[in-house]
């Protein structure tokens, strides 16, 4: 569990989420709303990270400042997975693991100590010589390793790095499937969306579950599910309409801006971050969204709290994420220009959230 704030604390809170999400909106008339609501409207994104970070507070013990995991991380790719769970540790959480493959474990676990990695998952080619039967035992088992842990996690990241192998993606359906029975939210990133857009019925109408599309992913996602093309003119309504399709699952469409909507609303990051492009940003974003996600489901369990939809934990923690990552992007760009890279910017997303919530 995450730490509960005071009351006095929370009523703060929630008058100054009502003046930051909602604004001078509320006392505009309904035709004037009904209009504005068609576009997306920009986040204060320093605001939502001021309220959803929790203070450091002696009294909590280990845990409760979050418990995340990455469900990547195959032959082919361990940085994706140890960018997303690196970077959930570095923005605040207490402590992040890897469920990837046999061979990517000892890769990831080399990068850091900090992280706790799972050698759990089965590629096909490693039981190609299985009967139908043996694979049946190698997917339970895989499904029983990850479900011992479940319970504890505050929300998983699924996809950096994952790869396409099928008997790997079709143990990571049913693990999403666990997921939504014991109500573990979920980010959904990198091939945890092709995966996901082949079967939108693993996240449909799941309320914790949040997809972070590409500009190919959401193209795909965008495809299959609204049966047109990427319209740029109306990003905002599509948007809207392709959650509304999926059940009011949270999007965030990555690109120069960010936008995040839920099928209700749509709201904008587009704070400056780094003209770099370097592969990897996308899964510092994964691994902060479940953080905050996690600190917001927090603030949302308190019983004096009413929360709006606007102000839903999976739209705050993607609006906090965006904005520390554009934050901690332009930092990193400022001191190493032409040479930033992910790492960089992982270095930077500290000094960044200090900026905005000291911790003393
Ligand atoms: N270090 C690691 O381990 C990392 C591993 N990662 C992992 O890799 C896996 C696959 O994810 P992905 O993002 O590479 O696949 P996808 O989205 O299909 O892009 C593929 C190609 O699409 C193009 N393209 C991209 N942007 C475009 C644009 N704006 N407009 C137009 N085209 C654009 C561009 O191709 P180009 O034609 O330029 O060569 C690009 O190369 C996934 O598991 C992910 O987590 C990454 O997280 C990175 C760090
Ligand atoms: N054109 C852009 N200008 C400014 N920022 C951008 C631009 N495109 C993406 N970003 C920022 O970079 C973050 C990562 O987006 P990107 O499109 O690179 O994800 P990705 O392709 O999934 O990354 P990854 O390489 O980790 O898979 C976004 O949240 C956004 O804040
Ligand atoms: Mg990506």
């Amino acid at each position: 569990m995450l730490v509960k704030h005071s009351s006095s604390t929370v009523l703060r809170r929630q008058q100054f989420l009502v003046r930051t999400l909602c604004g001078s909106r509320t006392h505009l008339p309904k035709l004037i709303r009904a209009t504005m609501s068609s576009k997306s409207e920009a986040a204060d994104a320093e605001s939502v990270l001021r309220t959803v970070t929790p203070s450091l507070d002696p009294k909590r013990h280990k845990g409760q400042a979050g418990k995340i995991a990455v469900i990547g991380g195959c032959r082919e790719y361990t940085g994706a997975p140890y960018f997303a769970a690196i970077s959930a540790l570095k923005i605040g959480a207490d402590l992040s693991h890897v469920f990837c493959t046999k061979d990517a474990a000892p890769v990831i676990k080399s990068y850091s100590p900090e992280l706790i990695v799972h050698p759990v998952l089965e590629e096909s080619y490693t039981i190609s010589q299985f009967s139908e039967e043996e694979k049946r035992k190698v997917e339970d088992k895989v499904i029983g390793e990850v479900d011992k842990w479940m319970e504890r996690f505050d929300c998983l990241v699924i996809g950096p790095g994952l790869g396409r192998d099928p008997f790997l993606l079709e143990c990571v359906s049913k693990i999403m499937l666990l997921a939504k029975k014991s109500n573990v939210p979920f980010v959904v990133d990198g091939d945890g969306l092709f995966l996901v857009t082949n079967s939108i019925d693993l996240v449909k109408s799941y309320p914790l579950a949040v997809l972070t599309p590409n500009v190919n992913e959401y193209k795909r996602l965008v495809q299959k599910v609204l049966n047109c093309e990427v319209d740029e003119e109306n990003a905002g309504d599509q948007l809207r309409s392709l959650a509304k399709q999926i059940g009011g699952v949270t999007i965030l469409r990555k690109g120069k801006t960010d936008l995040i909507s839920n099928g209700e609303i749509v709201k904008s990051v587009s704070i400056y971050g780094s003209p770099r492009r370097c592969g990897g940003q996308g899964d510092i974003l994964s691994g902060g969204v479940a953080v905050f996600l996690s600190w917001a489901q927090q603030l949302k369990s308190d019983p004096e709290r009413n929360f709006s939809p606007s102000e839903s934990p999976a739209i705050l923690g993607c609006i906090a994420a965006s904005g520390l990552l554009r934050k901690a992007a332009a930092l990193a760009f400022t001191k190493h220009k032409r040479s930033t890279l992910t790492s960089d910017i992982i270095e930077c997303l500290g000094e960044s959230l200090e900026d905005i919530c000291p911790a003393s």
